[in-house]
C-alpha cells in the first residue's frame, strides 16, 4: 500500500479514552498520556479511584509507574466530556474479545448522544469470539452498524503490556480502511518509544493476532514436555503456514504474516515468559489441570478461542493440525505427549 501521509502534531488538540483498564489498555493509555490528554475507564470504580490517586493498576500491573497526567474513571459520561473537549476523538478498547460487543453497543448508544458520531475507534483484543466464531471486526461491524460515521480498526502487533507501560520500546500495527483512523491511530500512540505502522488488511492482522496465541500454547506445552529448541522452531514455523492458511482462505493478503502482527508476534509470544499463553501451555506441559490455571482469571485468548478458530477452519476446509491438536489437549482430554505424537506422526509432505 502507499505510504501513509505525514504525521501532523496533533498536541493539545486530539483526545484519547482507552475502555478496559487491564494490562493492555493501561499500558496504551500510559502510552498515549505521554502525548495527549487521555483518559483511562474501568468497569469498577473503586479499581479507577486507586488508578487515579496512586498511578498504578495495582491489580494488572503492579509495580509500575504510569504518568501523573493519566486520569482513570468509572463513569462513561466522563469519558465523552473528555472526548468533547478536543477536535479529534480517539478510542481505544483494551477489553478481551468477550468483551468487545459489549462495549461496542455502549458506544452505539452513547457516542452519537454526545455528539461523537465521527469518532475513530480501535480495539486490541485478539481472538476469534468463542460463541460465534467471529472476528473482532464482525462483531464490531454489526455492533456499531447504526453509527456509519465512526471509523474504526484493529490495533496489534507483538507487545506485552509490562514492557510498553515500562515505557520500552514497541512496534505496533494500525490496520483499517479508513486513512483518517490510521493516521489518527498513528498521531494517537507514533512517537517516542512506540512506532506505529500502518496497514489496510484487518483480516490479517486480526487472523495474526488469533492463531500466535494458539501457537503459543502449543510450545508451551512443547517447552513443558522438555521437547527442545528444535521442536519449538517447528511448532513456530508450521504454526506461521497454518495461520497464513486460514488468513488467506478468509480474504488476508499472505504478506501480511510476515510483518508485525504475524510472525512478530508468533515470535514473542511463543518465546517470551511474559505470554500467558506460552505459560498457560508450560503449565499444561508440565501436568496441571486447565481449570487451576485459569482459575486465578488469567486472560489466555489462545484457549478461549482456540475452538473457534479451529470451527471457521473447518467450515473453510483449512487443515490446522497444531491448532487441532492444542484444542484436544485443552478440552478433549487428549494427553500433551499424545498430542506431540500425533503431529510427528502425520503423513510426509511437501513443505
Ligand atoms: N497484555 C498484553 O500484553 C496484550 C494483550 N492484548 C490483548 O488485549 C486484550 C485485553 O488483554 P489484557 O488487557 O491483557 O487483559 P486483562 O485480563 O489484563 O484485562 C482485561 C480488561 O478487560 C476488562 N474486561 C474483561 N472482560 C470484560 C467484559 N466481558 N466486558 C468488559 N470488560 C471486560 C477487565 O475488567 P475487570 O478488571 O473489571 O475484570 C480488564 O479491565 C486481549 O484480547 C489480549 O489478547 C494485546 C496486546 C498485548
Ligand atoms: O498479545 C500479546 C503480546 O503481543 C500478549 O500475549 P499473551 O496474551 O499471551 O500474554
Amino acid at each position: 500500500m502507499p505510504a501513509p501521509a505525514a504525521i501532523q502534531p496533533q498536541q493539545g488538540r486530539l483526545r484519547v479514552a482507552v475502555l478496559g483498564a487491564g494490562a493492555w489498555g493501561t499500558a496504551l493509555a500510559a502510552a498515549a498520556a505521554r502525548l495527549h490528554p487521555t483518559l483511562l475507564w474501568a468497569r469498577d470504580a473503586a479499581q479507577a479511584a486507586a488508578i487515579s490517586s496512586a498511578h498504578e493498576n495495582i491489580r494488572y500491573l503492579p509495580g509500575v509507574r504510569l504518568p501523573a497526567t493519566l486520569g482513570c474513571t468509572d463513569s462513561m459520561d466522563a469519558v465523552y466530556a473528555h472526548l468533547r473537549d478536543g477536535d479529534q476523538a480517539l478510542i481505544i478498547l483494551g477489553v478481551p474479545v468477550a468483551g468487545l460487543q459489549a462495549a461496542c453497543a455502549g458506544l452505539a448508544l452513547g457516542l452519537p448522544a454526545h455528539g461523537l458520531g465521527h469518532a475513530a475507534v480501535a480495539w486490541t483484543c485478539k481472538g476469534f469470539e468463542a460463541d460465534t466464531g467471529r472476528l473482532p471486526h464482525e462483531v464490531v461491524a454489526q455492533a456499531l452498524a447504526a453509527v456509519p460515521a465512526l471509523g474504526t480498526g484493529v490495533l496489534s502487533g507483538p507487545s506485552f503490556a509490562r514492557e510498553v507501560a515500562q515505557g520500552l520500546p514497541v512496534a505496533l500495527t494500525i490496520a483499517s480502511p479508513s486513512a483518517d483512523v490510521r493516521e489518527l491511530a498513528m498521531a494517537g500512540l507514533h512517537g517516542g518509544n512506540v512506532r506505529v505502522y500502518a496497514s489496510q488488511d484487518v483480516v490479517g492482522v486480526e487472523v495474526g493476532g488469533a492463531v500466535k496465541n494458539v501457537i503459543a500454547i502449543a510450545c508451551g506445552i512443547a517447552d513443558g514436555l522438555d521437547m527442545g529448541a528444535n521442536a519449538r522452531a517447528a511448532l513456530v514455523t508450521r504454526g506461521l503456514a497454518e495461520m497464513t492458511r486460514l488468513g488467506v482462505a478468509l480474504g488476508a493478503q499472505a504478506e501480511t504474516f510476515a510483518g508485525l502482527t504475524g510472525l512478530g508476534d508468533l515470535v514473542l509470544t511463543t518465546t517470551g515468559d511474559l505470554s500467558r499463553n506460552r505459560r498457560a501451555g508450560l503449565e499444561i506441559g508440565r501436568g496441571r489441570p486447565l481449570a487451576d490455571i485459569l482459575a486465578g482469571g488469567m486472560t489466555a485468548e489462545g484457549v478461549r478461542c482456540a475452538r473457534a478458530t479451529l470451527q471457521r477452519a473447518r467450515a473453510l476446509g483449512v487443515d490446522m493440525p497444531i491448532t487441532e491438536a492444542v484444542s484436544r489437549v485443552l478440552f478433549e482430554n487428549l494427553a500433551p505427549r499424545d498430542a506431540v505424537q500425533l503431529l510427528l506422526g502425520r503423513e510426509a509432505g511437501f513443505e
